[in-house]
């Protein structure tokens, strides 16, 4: 059906509906139709956008009987979304519908919860596991200050209850019986592909899927034994049946789960098909299909996903660890080539690391795939749990730098401020997929102790050739007279290189090379640098720790009188919108390089013989 515009379907319900008031004002009867036309707008609207489509379409009930039982709104009920890629229905419902045409766009609608769209939205953060312990720490502020009648609701998936912080949340909302907090846990069976572990098995028991009793009013689990009130399980696609468990929950007054049954994709057949993940985050896709329009080319996950099962044909002691994410990190070849070494440990990346120093201990050589920006939250595991130890742990960090959509948080713009502190880790950013092979065979035969190599969400480009390999770093293009030495991290090399030629044909006169290794310093790239007057640093990442201000400090503490500039990050939360847009609005394009170039060389770097328009753009972004 398409909307009377002949712009989308038509959903003269769902058009009706600006508020929760609204919803609550709608008969019941009419739920059903409500949540139908729910699904065709998000179909509409996110296979034109992209998002996360699987999620969304699995909490279209659940969200309809959340706001029809609690008051969600500035100084009433508070409503937790875990990691917020589901969170798109209870936009449709709090008055943005509108947004979705920007869904994800630069400027244009969050992804997930912001609070700058809706005094509805709390959590931002789009790292799962957290909101049991927002939560619990609500509740207790709401309590010291007797505001006993709010309700704090948490949505929290399957997925996210395997993250160590819901278990030590859980642990503390179960000693406090007199605090109105409900858990609706949103069951689907899976992160992306099937929820690993034991606490999976437990939830299908409590389902009753596994054939057994399902739990009834005396069984709950692992959430009883912890001193929570349990209801379930429930179908999570009938409104009124979760609108009952909801309004029980909320008279026992106690922190309650209530255990809800959904599919991710229901309703949605392209979605209920999707073996891999039930189309948890799709780009633009045909809705009839929801896949890609164009397939896309190599990336630097696949191409990581090739070698590693190559290594680990080679090395049988090679293991692999996930964070529930084995598709989105590469490793599917690998699990299909040797299914009892890879290790799905949930999502949970600080036991990750850990296990793998445990793996590491044992014989093996693990490598853990996982996102850049997730591994922040294990960085104590990766100091004293792998590094201390010295233990061969390689992580290999997939969606470093700016990613784009997700926004904030999952920039992945820390990490190569972080490991470099890690005495004896060593940090590698491959500048193309050849080197991305290279430097991953390099990190697994390194025994010393622990490695990480980082690159981008993008698509791979073009090998980038060297002329010359000095210490651990390649020079790309060398000029003996050259009065600037550009080293771009990782694809920013790349970059750099393109910019050296733009300069040339202003008449500067520039060198450029890939360090390949950026922590510690290698020392022959610190002499490379010191014979050179001024080197600029091109860097994906935040500007802290980085690189250039790594260099700069070595270079004065040897008393060179280079200079050094670095391209980088500002040290604040980027927005979301489209990688390539966030990467030249800080400079980190061609242009802007060549364009810092010449801000820093004496007379603006004009010389006798500069000749024609390079291409270089002056005006800059400030840091
Ligand atoms: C700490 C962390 N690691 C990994 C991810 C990537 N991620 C996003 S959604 C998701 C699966 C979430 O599963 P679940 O909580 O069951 O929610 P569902 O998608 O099933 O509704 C994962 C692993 C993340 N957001 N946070
Ligand atoms: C919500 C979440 O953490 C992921 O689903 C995130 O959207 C990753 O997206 P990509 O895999 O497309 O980078
Ligand atoms: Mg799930």
């Amino acid at each position: 059906m398409t909307g009377a515009n002949g712009a989308g379907p038509h959903t003269p319900l769902l058009d009706r509906v600006d508020s929760p008031a609204d919803l609550r004002a709608l008969p019941d009867a009419l739920l059903p139709d409500l949540a139908g036309q729910i699904r065709s707008f998000l179909i509409d609207r996110v296979c034109r956008t992209g998002g996360h489509l699987g999620p969304n379409l699995g909490v279209v009930e659940l969200t309809l009987a959340l706001h029809r039982v609690f008051d969600v709104r500035e100084g009433g009920d508070v409503l937790l979304f875990d990691t917020g890629h589901q969170s798109y229905v209870h936009k449709l419902l709090t008055g943005r519908r509108e947004g979705f045409d920007g869904l994800r766009a630069e400027g244009g609608m969050s992804g997930y919860p912001s609070r700058a769209e809706s005094g509805t939205d709390v959590i931002e953060n789009s790292h799962a596991s957290t909101a049991l312990s927002y939560a619990d720490g609500l509740a207790k502020a709401l309590a010291l200050r007797g505001e006993r009648r709010r309700r704090v609701v948490a949505l929290v998936g399957d997925g996210a209850l395997t993250g160590g912080m819901s278990l030590e949340a859980l642990n503390n909302l179960g000693a406090a019986p007199d605090r109105p907090v409900v858990v609706v846990l949103n069951d689907n069976g899976r992160s992306y592909s099937p929820t690993s572990g034991g606490l999976a098995a437990h939830l299908a028991r409590l389902r009753g899927s596994d054939g057994r009793e399902a739990a009834g009013e005396d069984g709950g689990g692992v959430f009883t034994a912890l001193g929570l009130a349990y209801l379930g399980p429930v179908d999570g696609h009938d409104t009124r049946a979760v609108e009952d468990a909801l309004r029980e929950a909320a008279a026992l007054g106690r922190p309650t789960v209530v255990h809800c049954v959904t599919g991710k994709g229901h309703g949605y057949p392209p979605a209920e098909r999707d073996r891999a993940d039930h189309l948890h985050t799709v780009g633009v896709v045909d809705p009839r299909t929801g896949r890609a329009r164009s397939p896309s080319g190599p990336s630097w996950t696949s191409v990581f996903g090739e070698e590693i099962a190559a290594i680990g044909a080679e090395r049988p002691d090679v293991v692999c660890v996930t964070a529930a994410m084995p598709g989105p990190t590469g490793l599917e070849a690998f699990a299909r080539r040797f299914p009892g070494r890879v290790f799905d440990v949930g999502i949970a990346e600080q036991h990750a690391v850990t296990s793998a120093a445990g793996l590491a201990l044992g014989g093996a050589r693990p490598v853990v795939a996982v996102y850049s920006t997730f591994l922040g939250r294990a960085f104590d595991q990766v100091l004293l749990d792998a590094a201390l130890h010295r233990l061969p742990v390689v992580l290999v960090l997939d969606r470093a730098g700016v990613t784009g959509p997700d926004g904030p948080s999952h920039h992945g713009m820390w990490d190569a401020a972080l490991l470099p502190v890690v005495p004896g880790l060593r940090l590698a950013a491959p500048r193309d997929c050849a080197a991305l092979r290279e430097l991953l065979r390099e990190a697994v035969d390194e025994d010393g102790g622990p490695t990480a190599l980082r690159y981008p969400k993008a698509s791979a480009g073009p090998d980038v050739p060297a002329q010359a390999r000095i210490g651990h770093c390649d020079l790309l293009r060398e000029d003996p007279a050259a009065d600037v030495l550009l080293l771009g991290v990782g694809p920013m090399a790349g970059a750099c290189l393109e910019a050296s030629r733009m300069l040339a044909a202003r008449g500067v006169r520039t060198s450029a090379a890939d360090p390949r290794w950026i922590a510690p310093l290698d020392n022959a790239l610190v002499e490379l640098a010191a014979a050179h007057p001024l080197v600029l640093t091109a860097e994906d990442a935040t500007a802290a720790n980085s690189l250039g201000a790594r260099l700069g400090q070595e270079l004065a503490r040897r008393g060179s009188a280079t200079r050094t500039v670095t391209l980088a990050l500002p040290p604040r939360f980027l927005p979301h919108g489209p990688r390539a847009g966030i990467l030249d609005e800080h400079g980190l394009d061609p242009a802007g390089i060549a364009a810092a170039v010449l801000d820093h060389l004496p007379h603006g770097g004009s010389r006798p013989g500069a000749s024609g328009h390079s291409g270089v753009r002056r005006e800059r972004s400030t840091p």
